[in-house]
Parts: structure tokens; C-alpha cells; sequence
């Protein structure tokens, strides 16, 4: 049994959302999935396991789309399981790792940290549980213990979780939607869709492109999501039935 068929009696479905680069609107995608989730009647919780680009508070190290995270949870969660690998600097998360350990101010990352965190929220039994990459599919943890590169997707290989791909609709985006759908397939993940995120719509051809993708993609184009103030705005342009959460 996989160990996603051993969560699935606890969670209804849970998605690692990836993205064509870092600010194609993972955030924005998944707090609008979320919404249309709480709309369905689904209970729902997220997880951000890796950020880099924190506010220092009182409380810790807050990261924005952790917040949003949170926020966008109808499950109550605390940040700390939310986001439980937090790091100041705006810039690759193994970088700003690897600085932090060399002051010996912090620690290697660590993939059985990023695991634990997801065993606690699987265990709060939402519908649907989102975990949100950083960056792009590939995203470097730095090196561990034994010197092994490690890369946030090895967690998702572990956790054999379907994956949401979110396309930043920009000239450029078809050939990182390709590769990146390419890595995912070949790490033996399913791609359970990917949105279409209509950061710039004065794109030349953007529905040209986004027909493209269509055709080259072989998973179904979940939603369209246009230029909002909000995604609570934009919920509704998920189809809820084609990630297999309603009738
Ligand atoms: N469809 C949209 N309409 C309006 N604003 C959007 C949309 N998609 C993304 N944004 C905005 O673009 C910025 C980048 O989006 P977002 O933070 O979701 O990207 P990301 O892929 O999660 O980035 P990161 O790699 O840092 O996690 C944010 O300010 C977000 O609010
Ligand atoms: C700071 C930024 N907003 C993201 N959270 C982290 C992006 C990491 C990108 C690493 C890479 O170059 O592929
Ligand atoms: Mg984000």
C-alpha cells in the first residue's frame, strides 16, 4: 500500500501544488482551490513545508504565503504546522540554509522534518489537504547527512502525491510548463491538472497559448484564472469533479 493510500483513509485528497517558477501564483491558485473547497462543503487545511522570505515577529519568522495558507484553512492550524521551515532571506531556501549553517546559527534541512509536518496535518483528516512547493518542481533542500542532494520533490515522490501545476501565463511559460510536466512524469507522479494563471493578460496570443498547452499537456486544464483583486473572486472557476473531491 502507498504510503498516499495509507493518508488517503485519513484525508479525502491532498495535492502538491508546483508551479512553472517562483511568483506564477501558487499562492493565489491554491488559497482560490481552497476557497471553492470551503464552498463545496469540504473541510480544508494547507501546508507551505518549505518558505524563504519571512517577516521577523514577536511570534518567529512569518511567511506570507503561509499566512495565506492559514488564512484560507477552514481548519484551524497553528503557523508552526502550517509552515514549519521558515527562512528570513527572499532567495533559495538551501542558500539561505546553507548561510545559516555556516554561523552556525541553523541546521541542514531535513526531508524527515518536512514528512513529520505532513503526517501531523494528514492527521487533522480535512477533505482536501493542499502543500504548497516554493519555487519550481525542482527546488534544491541542500545536502543531507551522507552529502545526497535533496530536492523538495523528493517528498513529493515519497508521499506519491498528485500534483497541481500552476502556469504563469507569460511568453516562456510552454516551455517551462513542458519540462516541468516532463520531471514530474518521469519522478512517477500524476499531474491531477494544471490552472492556467492569467498574470498578464495583455499576453500576445494567450489563448493561442493556452490551446497549446492544451494539446501538449496531457493533463486537463483545471481552471482559467484571470487577473482578480482576490482569490476568494475567482473561486468559481474550479471544476471541483475533475480532481475527484465532488460528484
Ligand atoms: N490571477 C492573479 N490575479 C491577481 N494577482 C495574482 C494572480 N496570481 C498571482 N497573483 C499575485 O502575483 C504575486 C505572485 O503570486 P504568488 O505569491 O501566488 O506566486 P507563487 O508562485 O506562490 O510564488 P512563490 O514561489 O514565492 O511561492 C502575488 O502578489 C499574487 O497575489
Ligand atoms: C523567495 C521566493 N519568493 C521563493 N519563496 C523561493 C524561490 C526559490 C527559487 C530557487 C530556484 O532558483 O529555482
Ligand atoms: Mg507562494
Amino acid at each position: 500500500m502507498s504510503l498516499l493510500d495509507t493518508h488517503q483513509s485519513q484525508v479525502k485528497q491532498a495535492f502538491f501544488v508546483t508551479g512553472t517558477d517562483t511568483e506564477v501564483g501558487k499562492t493565489f491558485v491554491s488559497c482560490a482551490l481552497l476557497a471553492a473547497c470551503a464552498d463545496a462543503g469540504l473541510s480544508t487545511a494547507a501546508y507551505k513545508p518549505v518558505s524563504a522570505g519571512c517577516d521577523l515577529t514577536p511570534n518567529g519568522l512569518r511567511n506570507e504565503d503561509a499566512l495565506l495558507l492559514q488564512q484560507a484553512s477552514n481548519i484551524a492550524l497553528a503557523y508552526n504546522e502550517v509552515n514549519p521551515i521558515a527562512f528570513e532571506e527572499p532567495i533559495a531556501p538551501h542558500l539561505a540554509c546553507a548561510k545559516l549553517v555556516a554561523m552556525d546559527k541553523g541546521k541542514p534541512i531535513e526531508l524527515s522534518a518536512i514528512h513529520k509536518g505532513f503526517n501531523a496535518l494528514v492527521a487533522k483528516q480535512a477533505d482536501v489537504l493542499l502543500v504548497e512547493g516554493a519555487g519550481g518542481w525542482r527546488l534544491p533542500l541542500g545536502q543531507n547527512n551522507n552529502g545526497q542532494e535533496q530536492f523538495l520533490s523528493d517528498f513529493a515522490i515519497a508521499e506519491n502525491l498528485p500534483v497541481i501545476l500552476v502556469v504563469g501565463m507569460r511568453l516562456g511559460c510552454v516551455n517551462h510548463a513542458l519540462l516541468t510536466a516532463q520531471a514530474i512524469a518521469r519522478d512517477g507522479l500524476k499531474i491531477a491538472g494544471w490552472v492556467a494563471n492569467m498574470l498578464e493578460p495583455d499576453m500576445p496570443f494567450l489563448e493561442e497559448n493556452i490551446q497549446s498547452l492544451q494539446q501538449l499537456l496531457t493533463a486537463p486544464l483545471l481552471a482559467r484564472l484571470p487577473k482578480a483583486h482576490s482569490p476568494e473572486s475567482v473561486k468559481a472557476s474550479f471544476k471541483l469533479h475533475q480532481l475527484g473531491l465532488t460528484m
